[in-house]
């Protein structure tokens, strides 16, 4: 790999010098909880094309199918239209309802379109995020996740990881982006912080929305839901991932395989590509086919318990490229009360299958186990005998 692909989408000027980087490198190898930090992704780009050891998957997790190699491997999900859901033909919103329906039993994701997020708002919200990353490593370590933390700068988000992301990342919510923004930028955080505020609200709002699509889609009052979603049980949270090239594409994954723990998932992203899903019928990994105007929606456990088990929580992973970075915007949408299965759901034939637990009890492990693919939320809280024998196939 060249200098000047590798320096591309990072700016030249940012870069910090080689010492730095070589020290930091040197540091990572020793350090394997989350406070691991992003310089050695910038010393490969500078340096040329070997992957560091902290980097290589093991064996059974390294991609075959990646951007750099043609796979017949895509999904293209179903584009459900919001605006079919406020329209008075029924036809066009039981399609629109049965297709998100679907594909949340099946896939454990869609792709919503007229979703009424702002365009001008999304495109300033991720150039202000390009700009974050483009900041040199000794400004991003100042707002840097310590161990134990959600929100702030760092790769890796899982703890216990085999090999590190090769990706960096920065998780804010709305309450607290301006104190971490200001860890950054100390007397200009505003700039960065009033697009990224305003973003997540709105997309927290589309997330009430297909929140009750979905509730409606169990047969259940589209409010069912609500009184767990009030302005203090909803929480919003933004992890921004930003993708380096990568010289060794087959050996790394951007973001390792995990389900997402929360209620439901509302990612932008733009249009390089790297997203896969798991499909466990075919024993495959699937390439998601990116669509900008769209947002993915996906099932995270929360959603999966408290739909009894009917949506649900997919694996997937992101895999990276040589030639092209790639940025990703995830919102999280969730709820701190305790959520169960409502009665209408359960009968005879589908009991309940997961015990009540909170967010605030499941975050403790949430982010920790990371082998396997099994399920977390069926290992820790599912109601064994009540559990499917088999899982039912992705179709
Ligand atoms: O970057 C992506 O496409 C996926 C990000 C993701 O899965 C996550 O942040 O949980
Ligand atoms: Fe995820």
């Amino acid at each position: 790999m060249s200098l000047s692909m590798g320096t591309q989408g990072l700016g030249p000027s940012t870069l910090p010098p080689a010492t730095e980087l070589l020290a930091s490198l040197a540091n990572i190898a020793q350090r394997t909880d989350s406070t691991i930090t992003n310089a050695g992704l910038l010393s490969v780009l500078l340096q040329g094309s070997k992957l560091p050891e902290v980097y290589v998957q093991p064996e059974q997790d390294r991609p075959t199918n990646y951007p750099d190699v043609q796979s017949e491997l895509e999904v293209e999900l179903p584009a459900v239209d919001l605006t079919a859901f406020n329209s008075l033909d029924g036809p066009a919103r039981a399609e629109a309802m049965s297709k998100m329906v679907q594909a949340c039993e099946t896939w454990g994701f869609i792709q919503v379109i007229n979703h009424g997020v702002d365009l001008d708002l999304t495109e300033k919200c991720e150039a202000e995020v390009h700009r974050l990353f483009q900041l040199p490593v000794s400004i991003k370590e100042n707002a840097l996740r310590v161990p134990g933390a959600l929100y702030g700068y760092g790769a890796n988000f899982w703890l216990n990881l085999p090999a590190m992301n090769w990706a960096e990342s920065f998780h804010v919510t709305k309450h607290n982006c301006k104190e971490y923004a200001a860890k950054l930028w100390p007397s200009d955080y505003e700039r960065f912080s009033s697009s990224v505020e305003k973003y997540i609200a709105q997309v927290e709002d589309l997330g009430h929305r297909v929140r009750r699509i979905l509730t409606e889609g169990l047969g259940l009052t589209p409010d069912y839901f609500d009184p767990y979603f009030t302005e203090k049980d909803t929480s919003s949270s933004l992890r921004m991932n930003f993708y380096p090239l990568c010289p060794e594409p087959s050996k790394a994954l951007g973001l390792k395989a995990h389900r997402d723990p929360h209620f439901l998932t509302l990612l932008h992203q733009d249009a390089t590509g790297g997203l896969q899903i798991w499909n466990e019928r075919k024993d495959e990994w699937f390439n998601v086919k990116p669509r900008v105007d769209s947002f993915i929606l996906n099932v995270g456990d929360v959603l999966q318990a408290a739909s009894n088990g009917r949506y649900r929580s997919v694996l997937h992973r992101v895999v990276v490229n040589s030639y092209k970075t790639r940025l990703s915007m995830a919102c999280f949408f969730n709820t701190s009360a305790t959520i169960v299965a409502p009665p209408q759901l359960l009968t005879p034939e589908n009991p309940q299958r997961y015990r009540p637990f909170s967010w605030k009890e499941y975050i403790r492990t949430a982010y920790t186990v990371t082998t396997g693919k099994d399920s977390q939320l069926d290992e820790l809280y599912g109601i064994q005998e009540n559990l499917p024998k088999q899982r039912e196939d992705q179709r």
